[in-house]
């Protein structure tokens, strides 16, 4: 693993309250790629976002980010994290909202323009954030994370709730944003997103169950959809039984790695 991973993560695992919620995960996600984390509700989407952003206490392992360990000082400035609540101010107005973020992480004023184009909330850039939809305000917490053009971005579920325009828009953003070296990690439940991801994360009981690009996982399970292979990649590892699980690779999943 090297300088062309923007994360990287051994052995890592997380217990919260009574179970272990992460079990032993080892994955590495490129740089400047839009990497997509599906699994289905409670699979521990939301609790690997938290340790690669630094916020979740972890029980053993080590996360590495852009070169850091997770959570270090140095790294707040150059990770955009969106959890899947807003985080805005409903008294201010959206550019209001930008405005002050701007200021608090020293980005310079001229990308509040910037991010408002970005995530397409022009038209309500001077209504108040307690009047907008559901969306528009998660929109909103978007742009923020898009603030000091951040080197990764950690969006969990960016396009929950939106209609099928705004998810493509969104899409290509991350693309484009991608496109220009930053790296995301983009969560979903929703399994038809795969396709539009650089490489997929399939996570399942608080493991990663698959690592591979989309056309890959496709090829290797023989499957037509990521719905399909996600079951594939589960039957499969059930078929295998604990011999495939207590293999001498066991959990390790790198940039490279297939689905197994
Ligand atoms: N604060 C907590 N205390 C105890 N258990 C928790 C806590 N937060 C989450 N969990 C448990 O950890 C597991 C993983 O949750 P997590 O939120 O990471 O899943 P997820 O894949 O992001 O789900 P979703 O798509 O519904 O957000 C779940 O079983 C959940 O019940």
């Amino acid at each position: 693993m090297g300088a062309e991973l923007a994360i990287e993560i051994e052995d890592l695992r997380v217990r919260r309250g009574k179970s272990e919620v992460l079990r032993g995960l080892t994955v590495g996600v490129p740089r400047g790629k839009v990497v997509g984390l599906l699994g289905p509700s409670g699979s521990g989407k939301t609790t690997l976002l938290r340790c690669i952003v630094g916020v979740q206490r972890i029980t053993s392992g080590t996360v590495t980010v852009l070169g850091a360990p997770a959570g270090a000082a140095s790294l707040r400035r150059r990770i955009g994290y969106v959890t899947q609540s807003a985080s805005v101010y409903d008294d201010l107005t959206v550019r209001e909202n930008l405005g002050y973020f701007a200021h608090v992480l020293g980005a310079p004023a001229s990308d509040v323009a910037r991010v408002i184009g970005e995530t397409g909330l022009g038209d309500q850039a001077t209504q108040l954030t307690s009047s907008l939809s559901g969306g528009q305000r998660g929109r909103v917490s978007l742009a923020a994370a898009l603030l000091g053009a951040p080197e990764l971005l950690v969006l969990d579920e960016p396009t929950a709730g939106l209609d099928p325009v705004l998810r493509t828009e969104l899409w290509a953003l991350f693309h484009r944003l991608a496109d220009a070296g930053t790296s995301l990690v983009v969560s979903s439940h929703v399994m038809d997103e795969a396709a539009r991801c650089d490489r997929l994360l399939l996570m399942r009981d608080g493991e990663v169950i698959a690592d591979d690009t989309p056309s890959g996982l496709l090829a290797a399970t023989g499957t037509r959809d990521a719905e399909a292979a996600f079951l594939a990649v589960i039957r499969a590892r059930e078929a295998g039984g604990d011999a495939a699980r207590q293999g001498p690779h066991h959990g390790r999943h790198t940039a490279e790695g297939r689905a197994r």
